[in-house]
């Protein structure tokens, strides 16, 4: 069964707004996880339905580690969301990755701590695939829209999620470089954990403000630094929104992550805790009834 599209958008550092909307609206949206980041703006453009959020809410008032990653991600499901993408500031592990560019995250690695990593829990246990945990077909309407706008674009590579909020040692940035890592960032994670978890296709689209620290030459990564890339990175972001709105398909066809919980869930009927599965109506109301 096709379906039509309902584009969520979380815009990252320097991306506090989304683009122009028809019949534009805020609305407060409330969870049972508690408070999102902050309002949802939603409305249409030619038709496609948009509902954006600022991850770190006006004011860039939260952390990576403060963001109710939880709530931001219930909050987008209720609103009807079909697929997520995930704008994010980004530190770069490689020379060829340079500021200004666009990367179209397909990895991650979890640096994080501390944070509520899962919907579920005691009581009702699940289980989900993150093999790959950025749906490819998202992911590439999303670097085409980014390379149609006029961006440079890399079509994959691996995030190395940090807890921070201070940036890495020269000595961590070198190690993560020695890992594999591509990109570096505080927020895709659990971020894209719990878009799976709620059967929503997830892509990230990071823009690179820095090459972070691990340049012997050169001094290590500053916030003011980050924030003198990310004024034009925003209005970059915003060009590709309107792309992508352009170019989607028309109808969209079913993704295999619309049912990833399927078979995920895993605790017996008969044991299940009932306050957390009516929490869960939004997130996995479809596989629990
Ligand atoms: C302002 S630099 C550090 C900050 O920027 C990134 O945020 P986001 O992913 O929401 O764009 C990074 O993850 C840090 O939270
Ligand atoms: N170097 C960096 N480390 C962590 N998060 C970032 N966001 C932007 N640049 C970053």
């Amino acid at each position: 069964m096709s379906e039509a599209w309902h584009i969520g958008v979380l815009g990252g550092s320097g991306l506090y707004e989304g683009i122009e909307l028809e019949g534009q609206q805020q609305i407060e949206v409330s969870s049972p996880f508690g408070e999102p980041s902050g309002p949802v703006t939603t409305g249409t453009v030619g038709g496609v339905r948009l509902s954006f959020m600022a991850r770190h809410g006006a004011g860039h008032a939260k952390s990576p580690d403060t963001v109710n990653y939880r709530a931001n991600i219930d909050v987008m499901k209720r609103c009807g969301v079909t697929d997520l993408v995930a704008i994010s500031a980004i530190g770069s592990l490689r020379e060829d990755m340079a500021p200004t560019h666009f990367v179209g995250v397909d990895q991650f690695i979890d640096r994080t701590s501390g944070r509520v990593q899962s919907f579920f829990s005691e009581g009702l246990v699940a289980h989900v695939s993150l093999a790959d945990p950025v749906c490819p077909r998202l992911a590439a309407l999303v670097a085409g829209a980014a390379e149609a706008s006029g961006s440079t674009v890399h079509r994959g590579g691996t995030y190395i999620a940090m807890e921070g909020p201070q940036f890495s040692t020269r000595a961590e940035s070198r190690m993560y470089r020695g890992w594999g890592g591509d990109v570096i960032g505080m927020t895709g994670m659990p971020e894209a954990r719990l878009a799976r978890e709620a059967e929503l296709p997830y892509a990230m689209i990071g823009m690179v403000t820095d090459y972070d620290s691990w340049r012997d030459e050169e001094a290590g990564v500053e916030a003011f630094d980050i924030l003198a890339v990310l004024k034009g990175n925003a209005d970059r972001a915003r060009a590709m929104l309107d792309e992508l709105i352009a170019t989607l398909p028309e109808t969209r066809a079913p993704s295999p992550v619309d049912t990833a919980l399927e078979h995920a869930i895993i605790t017996a009927p008969e044991m299940r805790d009932k306050t957390l599965v009516a929490k869960l109506d939004a997130i996995a109301g479809r596989v629990l009834g």
